[in-house]
């Protein structure tokens, strides 16, 4: 593709991805209040739901995706309409409007982990590192029992509302028995990093775990030395979460089940009061 083509290319998204203006009624019902987030596939907007009068979250499917990737949408929703957990938002509606896609689900209306750590520059010691890391198993427990996997743990995939955490965006989720042969060839040509958070099996979820406990344990890092070093090397935590570490980033023997995780970081835990 030469740059005029490329060019015209993005024009031609970005004229069909305009997100809708405030105020604008969708489906005679949702009243759009902002737009809170644009995703590689989705427009998200922050929406009044007039039929109820309660605030929901409306994400539209970037139109200029739908042929790239058709199955998101229905693998999103063909999941999220499955889950009922207090730490996962409810799926509230799915619809078309003139030919757009649209999903509606619960608001959690609170901060993401990543505006708390690089924004708010909060700072979690080693134990509340990992007391937030054990609070996200129970949803993850949840998933995993329920042939799930998340696929996506970042930071700003976490909101903390009212003290609770939530994991959301499902746009990555897979059931266990869901890869297409069409996305594991595309998987081979990926960098490692990739492949291991993208393989749909538990241990993805485990690995993006260790990095999110990597993230928090580096909110609190203050580098002596201007070397760059390893985390092994330059983190002044314990063995016992050295070790959980190494296991979830598959340094070690990677943990294969989200029960064994558990009970390993609530005996870190116990050990380190
Ligand atoms: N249920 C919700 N309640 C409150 N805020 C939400 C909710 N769902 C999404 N958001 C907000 O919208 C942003 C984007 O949502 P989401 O991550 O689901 O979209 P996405 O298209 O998958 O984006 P990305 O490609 O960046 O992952 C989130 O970071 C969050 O701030």
């Amino acid at each position: 593709m030469n740059k005029l083509q490329y060019r015209l290319r993005r024009l031609r998204r970005w004229v069909i991805d305009r997100p809708f203006p405030r105020k604008t009624l969708i489906a005679d019902r949702y009243e759009v209040k902002e737009r809170i987030g644009a995703g590689s596939y989705g427009l998200i907007y922050l929406c009044r739901d007039l039929k109820t009068n309660n605030d929901c979250v409306m994400k539209q499917m970037r139109p200029s995706r739908r042929k790239e990737n058709p199955r998101n949408y229905e693998c999103e929703t063909s999941i999220m309409e499955q889950l009922t957990h207090p730490a996962i938002p409810k799926l509230l509606n799915c619809f078309q409007y003139k030919g757009h896609l649209f999903f509606v689900m619960e608001y959690i209306s609170g901060e993401s982990l990543e505006t708390a750590v690089f924004e708010n520059f909060e700072k979690y010691n080693e134990r509340q590192s990992l007391q937030t890391i054990y609070e996200l198993t129970d949803p993850l427990l949840y998933l995993h029992d329920n042939g799930i996997i998340h696929r996506d743990i970042r930071l700003p995939n976490v909101i903390r509302s009212d003290g609770k955490l939530f994991l959301i965006d499902f746009g990555l989720a897979r059931f266990i028995d869901g890869q297409t042969n069409a996305e594991l060839d595309a998987l081979e040509h990926y960098p490692e990093e990739i492949k291991l958070r993208r393989q749909i099996n538990f241990r993805s979820d485990f690995y993006a775990m260790g990095h999110f406990l990597l993230y928090l344990l580096y909110s609190s890092f203050e580098p002596e030395d201007k070397k760059e070093q390893t985390w092994q090397e330059e983190l002044d935590i314990g063995d016992e979460t050295k070790q959980l570490l190494k296991r979830m980033l598959q340094i070690d023997k990677p943990y294969v089940n989200i029960r064994k995780l558990r009970a390993d970081l609530e005996r870190t835990l116990a050990e380190s009061k």
